[in-house]
């Protein structure tokens, strides 16, 4: 959708901000832009649109060079979300949101509609279009932001640090919109941030760019992790690499057991069948609260919950948060180590990055072969992890 060939920015100041990027970002798909303060992101997305020229160099969009076509035509076309917004102050949220169709000549009525629309898309109650922005969060106005951004249904999206200025609890919370959003949307979207984490969690490809406007990888986020191109891309990936790759897997596929009885803690579920906490059998102990996973969640929130419970288990749930199984610390274990191999192993043609499916398909683990029947998940064959086995674990029990 977006091709940039040998594309060189040179500011009047002397400021080479691109050094001949070559670089594909493909339809439908997240490319997130990384790399320390200045080594030319904003610029490489603010010339997509023509915010910005380049010196030499094609860009193309849709198969058309961006120079052949109206600036303020293609501004329009492609929709742009910055950080803190950058909403009109004066204007109501349904104006704001309102803008671009209205610039196309939508009428207004239409206009309005469309935005009413939106602002439901993103999150928002129905009063919000009334208010002005000072009036709302800084979350609530990213999300009028993106509303705006997509008004007149563009097929690309720039977004320069967009969840740059909120706190991380609802920059959690607007990531996990962006990412419904972009399963029902398919947008091509170009995406700048600092913040490695998010551009792990929101990109299909991860560009890393350091000083000097030179790209040094660009690769999906389980192939950038486990094979870094060069020490510059590898701390600033981080010390946690392998923690990072680990929230690319998920819990699908790996195995599950009955939680086993007769042990020193018993998994207490409620009456639906909910799990709640590992109660000490003596009561010596307070109870340990549960943070029960379905197969959607993260090898890596796994492994997390593997290491609070006392047990070394974790309770896997159905869509209704029924427990369906136990997952023993080892299996995560082994899984977590076939995920990091998956990482290493994939390479597209002719040396071209391509790493592994988000939620790779996992092998049947050596330890644990469970089957279950029913919402409940009665076991028909114990676990013969090490964790089953020494006794730590106790029987189920229902709550009162
Ligand atoms: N209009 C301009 N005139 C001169 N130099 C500029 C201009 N815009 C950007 N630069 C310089 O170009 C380089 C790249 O800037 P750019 O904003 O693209 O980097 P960035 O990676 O987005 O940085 P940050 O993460 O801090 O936003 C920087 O050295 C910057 O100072």
């Amino acid at each position: 959708m977006i091709q940039f060939d040998t594309v060189h920015k040179r500011f009047p100041n002397g400021t080479t901000a691109v050094h001949d990027l070559t670089l594909e970002m493909p339809e439908g798909g997240v490319t997130v832009l990384v790399g320390s303060s200045g080594c030319g992101k904003t610029t490489t997305l603010r010339m997509i649109n023509r915010m910005v020229d380049p010196t030499s160099g094609t860009i193309r969009v849709g198969g058309r060079d961006v120079l052949e076509q109206d600036a303020a035509e293609l501004r329009r076309s492609i929709g742009y979300v910055i950080q803190q917004a950058g909403l009109f102050p004066h204007r109501t949220v349904l104006d704001n949101v309102a803008t671009v169709p209205l610039l196309l000549g939508w009428g207004r009525r239409k206009a309005r509609a469309r935005a009413a629309e939106l602002l439901e898309t993103v999150g928002l109650a129905p009063d919000a279009g009334r208010r002005y922005p000072h009036q709302l969060s800084g979350g609530q106005q990213q999300r009028v932001g993106v509303a705006r951004a997509l008004a007149a249904d563009p097929p690309v999206l720039l977004m320069d640090e967009p969840f740059g200025a909120v706190d991380p609890v609802v920059r959690t919370q607007l990531q996990d919109e962006l990412l419904r959003l972009q399963r029902e949307l398919s947008k091509t979207i170009v995406f700048v941030t600092h913040d490695i984490d998010e551009a792990v969690r929101l990109g299909d490809r991860i560009a890393v760019f350091r000083t000097g406007g030179h790209l040094v990888q660009c690769a999906e986020p389980a192939e950038l992790l486990a094979r870094p191109a060069d020490d510059f891309v590898a701390d600033f990936l981080g010390a946690e690499r392998g923690l990072k790759l680990l929230s690319l897997s998920t819990l699908s596929g790996v195995p599950q057991g009955p939680a086993p009885e007769g042990g020193a803690w018993a998994l207490r579920l409620d009456a639906a069948g909910v799990p709640v906490s590992w109660r000490h059998k003596d009561g010596d102990a307070a109870d340990v609260p549960v943070r029960p996973l379905r197969d959607a969640d993260s090898l890596l929130a796994a492994l997390d919950e593997s290491l609070s419970a006392p047990t070394g288990l974790v309770a896997r749930v159905d869509a209704k948060g029924v427990l369906t199984g136990v997952t023993s610390r080892d299996d995560i274990h082994d899984h977590a180590g076939a995920a990091h191999e998956r990482g290493r192993s994939v390479r597209g043609p002719a040396g071209a990055d391509r790493a592994v499916p988000r939620a790779p398909e996992s092998p049947t683990s050596p330890r644990t072969e469970a089957s279950l029947d029913g919402a409940r998940g009665t076991a028909r064959q114990a676990p013969t992890g090490p964790r089953a086995q020494d006794g730590l674990t106790g029987p189920s029990e229902t709550a009162s």
